[in-house]
């Protein structure tokens, strides 16, 4: 049995102020959550510890939205691994699309900061997906291959979730088809050689989409960006209804 890992990926939004207020609203949400749901918050670096403290005790984790593969070092604005699992955090998010876009990430940094981040104990979440201009070509099937063979090199693949995440899906509203994400997670998932790592799909998912995402037999949970910002709304799509 696939795991369920439902995330939210905060982006660089709230303070620590704003993701007390979060915590006093969302957790009580949870009460009826079922037990086999994972559930993860991936907070801004100056809120993870106070997160931390909060969560003690809860079923939530933690995630970074990043992390360096040195273990310390002249790397301005970086953070370790073990800065990160000393405050309580159990994820990594590595490769997310707009660090690849924004900020030079390459698959050969991706695969460094993922094999760095399981050495100090941190799950790796990778994401991986294509542009539009590269879906429009054709050519959504080998950019995906080609990343997970770098990314995942050295990688050990019984700690690891993957995300599917399409570029022109984020933050756009324009959700990828169920059925076609369920497609390319099914790609993804048969070039892998372990067939147990939770798959997620990223990309404009909400509270009124989350059922038919999850409905998908290949698709095994979500990594939402701007909807997990919201308490109400993404203690729904936590807690999904199952078809
Ligand atoms: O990038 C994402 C999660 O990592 C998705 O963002 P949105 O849910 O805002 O489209």
């Amino acid at each position: 049995m696939r795991r369920v890992v439902i995330a939210g990926n905060w982006k660089m939004h709230k303070t620590q102020a704003e993701s007390l207020e979060f915590l006093q609203s969302f957790l009580p949400k949870l009460e009826n959550t079922p037990e086999d749901r994972e559930v993860i918050l991936c907070a801004p670096y100056t809120d993870l510890g106070m997160m931390s403290k909060n969560l003690h005790g809860t079923r939530v984790r933690l995630s970074s939205q990043n992390v360096h593969w040195e273990e310390s070092g002249a790397f301005t604005g970086e953070i370790s691994p073990a800065m990160l699992t000393e405050v309580g955090v159990t994820y990594a998010v590595v490769g997310h699309s707009e660090r690849r876009q924004y900020f030079g990430e390459t698959d050969e940094t991706v695969n460094l900061r993922a094999r760095a981040a399981q050495k100090a104990g941190l799950t790796p979440i990778l994401c991986v997906g294509e542009s539009k201009e590269q879906r429009d070509a054709g050519k959504t099937e080998t950019v995906i291959s080609e990343q997970l063979k770098a990314d995942l090199a050295g990688v050990d693949l019984s700690r690891l979730v993957i995300a599917y995440e399409p570029i022109w899906a984020i933050g756009t509203g324009d959700t990828c088809e169920a059925k076609e994400a369920n497609r390319v997670i099914g790609l993804i998932r048969s070039q892998l050689s372990s067939g147990d790592i939770p798959i997620q799909y990223g990309g404009s998912v909400k509270s009124s989409n989350i059922d038919e995402i999850m409905a998908q037999p290949e698709i095994d949970g979500a990594l939402v960006g701007g909807a997990s910002l919201d308490p109400e709304g993404f203690a729904r799509i936590v807690n999904y209804q199952s078809v």
